[in-house]
């Protein structure tokens, strides 16, 4: 089954999709996303684990493409600095914020709504045990992984009532609801960053885990390049599969080393 705009596969079929050739970033751009993809998924938005492997390893992938990877996440820009560090393209916020490597930057306005969303959400996670909310630039998320299963449609109810009462965007991740500024997506972020040097004139390959990460292999496949789905089987606009963080970052390493 093909999507028809993109005519990239969308799967339903278990291992209907194949490992990424080791060759694949030959005359590619490479965008990451982060959390589930680059690091495990932890408990706490805070409790990942960053270890000196995978920062070194950004880094050389970016010099061994000349600059053309770009981390892509709903994280904030200066939360995948902190775990990173910079040198390298980064779009934040869900394709909000993007940053060049040279130091460019588009960075919207904070929206309207946003504080009176946060303060709500604030004093329903009062009466919520495990639920965690987490500030953004443009954007807060409710966490409910660590709550009992009523939090999630007690969650739900509130946030689908703030984004009709502020206009923010709302939007599900793994065990989140995120409300946030509307108007763009990972795929634009990433269409935007091959609109421009060093990435104009490549391939792109974009690397995700969650649903959030589908408009992002949309527009990999819209570009002529491959989205690689990274976890369990579902349908997909990625073209190819890795089982978790642990091939991802194996994969890396080995396409990193085929680009020598
Ligand atoms: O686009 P990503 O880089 O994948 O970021 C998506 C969201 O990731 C974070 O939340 C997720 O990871 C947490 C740590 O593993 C986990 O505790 C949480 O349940 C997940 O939803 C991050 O906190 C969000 O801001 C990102 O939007």
């Amino acid at each position: 089954m093909t999507n028809a705009a993109t005519n990239a596969p969308q799967t339903d079929g278990i291992g209907a999709l194949a490992n990424p050739p080791r060759d694949l970033l030959r005359g590619s751009s490479l965008f990451l996303d982060f959390d589930g993809t680059l690091v495990e998924i932890a408990a706490r938005p805070d409790g990942i684990e960053v270890d000196a492997r995978l920062r070194s390893l950004v880094k050389h992938l970016a010099a061994a493409l000349d600059g053309r990877l770009a981390i892509v996440s709903g994280r904030p820009m200066q939360s995948i600095a902190e775990y990173l560090g910079e040198g390298f393209a980064v779009s934040g916020s869900h394709g909000l914020e993007m940053r060049w490597a040279d130091g460019r930057e588009v960075v919207p306005a904070r929206p309207d709504g946003l504080d009176t969303a946060t303060a709500e959400l604030k004093a329903f996670a009062e009466h919520w045990d495990g639920v965690l909310i987490e500030e953004k630039p443009f954007g807060v998320g409710l966490h409910y992984r660590e709550a009992a299963a009523e939090a999630e449609d007690a969650s739900r109810l509130l946030v689908e009532q703030l984004a009709d009462a502020t206009g923010l965007k709302l939007q599900a991740g793994k065990k989140v609801f995120e409300l946030r500024l509307a108007g763009a997506h990972k795929g634009a972020a990433i269409a935007a960053f091959m609109d421009t040097p060093p990435f104009a004139g490549s391939s792109p390959v974009f690397l995700g885990d969650d649903v959030t990460d589908e408009d992002g292999f949309e527009a990999v496949a819209q570009l002529g390049g491959a989205g690689i789905l990274v976890g369990d089987v579902r349908p997909t606009l990625a073209r190819y599969r890795l089982d978790d963080v642990t091939a991802t970052l194996d994969w890396l390493e080995a396409a990193k080393e085929a680009l020598r």
